[in-house]
């Protein structure tokens, strides 16, 4: 449907003194697409999102922006726009006048005022367009930032972290102009901690774990990298199923690993395969053990994310020194 790739990377290294913020980065974005980048604190996705945005350049490997090769010069790609380590606004300026002044730095003032009360009612700052921007939270900088990067009508929209500071119906405003933006074939590349946000608004993403990519692909096989979840259930005889599930197959009774809550005392936490969970359900209806709450103790995505950064060994280490 689409020929080329939006963002091409291949072998991408970026250094600051000692640190290797990205160490031999692929990457390919398809045009049309929404792509997540995630990873744990410091794996190096807005130095990644900062190169696709031509403010610094790769100290080694190739790569190509909307089938452009980018070169050393520090330059925002024609038809790319976006924001890394939030938006550059002017505090001093409202809302409305900080477009409006961007317009005119393009020599396009008078032409795209209502553009401007448009985007701005797309963003959800409608009602505070004539505010002072200094006085805006962080959610409404975001808003803005957003705003500001889609003036131009890029064909390549990079964002770093765009939900920070977002209240749930903000987050929803803003899930709908990136997804309305993709459907009308321009491509979108964002970075977030929030494994939902990215999982219901990407095609695909990429998990960097010190500067590496350690998975890229469709959000429904990261999340068959989760290995063996643990789930937690609630039953109506506590006593009587932990005797089922320790003559389950394949399945191990365990401490709960994260999130511990209320009642857990009541909670049967067991680790293993789908299959053996299954068995579990069957075993327990049969023993005449009603059901009254099953999930697993970590979201599938987040267990993935966990498994392939390393982090989760920490997190076992934090549960059994409580
Ligand atoms: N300008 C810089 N000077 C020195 N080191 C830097 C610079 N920018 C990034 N780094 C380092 O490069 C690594 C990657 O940082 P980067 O900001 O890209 O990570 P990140 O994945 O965006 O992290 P976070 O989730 O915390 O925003 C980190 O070790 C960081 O300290």
């Amino acid at each position: 449907m689409h020929p080329f790739d939006a963002v091409r990377a291949r072998s991408v290294v970026k250094t600051f003194g000692d640190v290797i913020a990205l160490d031999g980065v692929d990457l390919d974005v398809a045009a049309g697409q929404i792509h997540g980048l995630v990873g744990p604190n410091g794996a190096g996705k807005t130095t990644l999102l900062g190169l696709v945005l031509g403010l610094a350049a790769a100290d080694a490997g190739t790569l190509e922006i909307l089938g452009m090769p980018m070169g050393r010069a520090l330059s925002v790609a024609d038809g790319v726009a976006g924001f890394v380590d939030g938006p550059g606004l002017y505090p001093t300026l409202t809302a409305r006048q900080n477009l409006m002044t961007l317009l005119a730095l393009r020599g396009e003032r008078t032409s795209r005022s209502r553009e401007v009360d448009e985007l701005l009612g797309r963003v959800g700052l409608a009602e505070v367009s004539g505010d002072a921007v200094r006085g805006f939270s962080l959610g409404m900088r975001q808003r803005l930032g957003l705003a500001a990067a889609l003036l131009g009508g890029p064909r390549l929209l990079v964002l770093d972290e765009p939900a920070n500071g977002l209240d749930p119906a903000g987050r929803r405003q803003v899930h709908d102009v990136l997804t309305d933006l993709a459907d009308s074939g321009a491509t979108v590349v964002l970075s977030s901690h929030r494994m939902d946000d990215l999982a219901s608004l990407c095609d695909e993403v990429t998990l960097l774990s010190a500067g590496r990519v350690v998975f890229s692909g469709p959000v429904h096989k990261l999340a068959a990298e989760s290995g063996e979840l643990d789930y937690r259930l609630i039953t109506s005889d506590p006593e009587g199923a932990r005797g089922v599930a320790d003559g389950t197959p394949s399945l191990r009774r365990v401490t709960a690993r994260n999130g511990s809550r209320q009642g857990d005392e009541q909670a049967l936490v067991v680790r293993g395969p789908e299959a053996a969970l299954d068995r579990l359900v069957a075993q327990l209806i049969g023993a005449g053990i009603a059901i009254r709450e099953l999930g697993p103790v970590v979201p599938p995505l987040e267990a993935a994310f966990l498994a392939l950064t390393g982090t989760e060994a920490d997190i076992n280490a934090e549960e059994t020194t409580r």
